[in-house]
């Protein structure tokens, strides 16, 4: 029986183009003037530190790092201290109304099915736990952070990494079997399913033949009572 759900968010609760043709290039174009702003004040200060040490450069000036965050961008690079700062960019944006989180239609209604059939559900996603409460509070749909339990981001590791849902069922606190995790790329769900986890892949746009996993095309196509634990 399926206890929790954890879902993943681009390419799944939501379009991959909202995330690479809106978020990516907002926080592209104020990253470098964010940084200069504040380089030494926090948050900005803490997360450059963590940056230097994510790369070993314990001595990199500001203006480096720019230079290095700017490099992990262009590599859609899932690095923990990029994630933090385009979610502190992000925040202006979504505040002043520039966009809103973009969510499939059909991800709403059947989150609130499960969750009035007492299922909890989860996010878990590289972007940070702040980007995350972001997008699902100022979504196209209003604020349905009411609907999630919790929130994981790489504080947890790494989506293709197997310790990392290890790492989710532990602070769930359920058992990995009755655990749903959802994502569109099947190197994650492998990992998933490795630690455990019931799997289903989202397939939004172009079919995965590469992947072991149930595919769906929607959520409304998702029966978690049917899904053997
Ligand atoms: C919180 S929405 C932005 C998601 C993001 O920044 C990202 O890099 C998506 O990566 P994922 O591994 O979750 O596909
Ligand atoms: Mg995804």
């Amino acid at each position: 029986m399926i206890r929790a759900i954890v879902t993943d968010i681009e390419g799944t609760t939501s379009d991959i183009r909202f995330v690479h043709d809106v978020l990516f290039p907002y926080a592209r174009e104020r990253l470098a003037a964010f940084i200069s702003a504040q380089p030494f004040a926090e948050p900005v200060k803490s997360i450059l530190d963590n940056l230097r040490a994510e790369i070993a450069q314990p001595d990199a000036t500001p203006e480096e790092l720019t230079q290095t965050l700017f490099a992990f961008m262009d590599e859609d690079r899932k690095s923990t201290a990029l994630k933090a700062l385009q979610g502190l960019i992000w925040r202006d944006g979504y505040i002043n109304g520039d966009f809103t989180g973009h969510l499939y239609p059909d991800v709403l209604p059947t989150l609130e099915k499960w969750k009035s059939e007492g299922i909890d559900l989860y996010v878990y996603s590289s972007g940070s736990v702040a980007a995350q409460k972001l997008l699902f509070g100022y979504s196209d749909e209003g604020d349905i952070t009411h609907l999630f339990s919790g929130y994981f981001d790489t504080h947890v590791g790494a989506k293709r990494e197997v310790q990392s849902y290890q790492n989710i069922a532990e602070q769930i606190g359920q058992s990995a079997g009755q655990i749903l995790f959802l994502s569109d790329i099947h190197q994650e769900l492998d990992a998933a399913a490795q630690a455990g986890f019931r799997t289903v892949q989202l397939i939004r746009g172009d079919g995965d033949t590469a992947s072991h996993h149930h595919q769906v095309s929607r959520f409304d196509k998702i029966h978690p009572e049917q899904i053997p634990s």
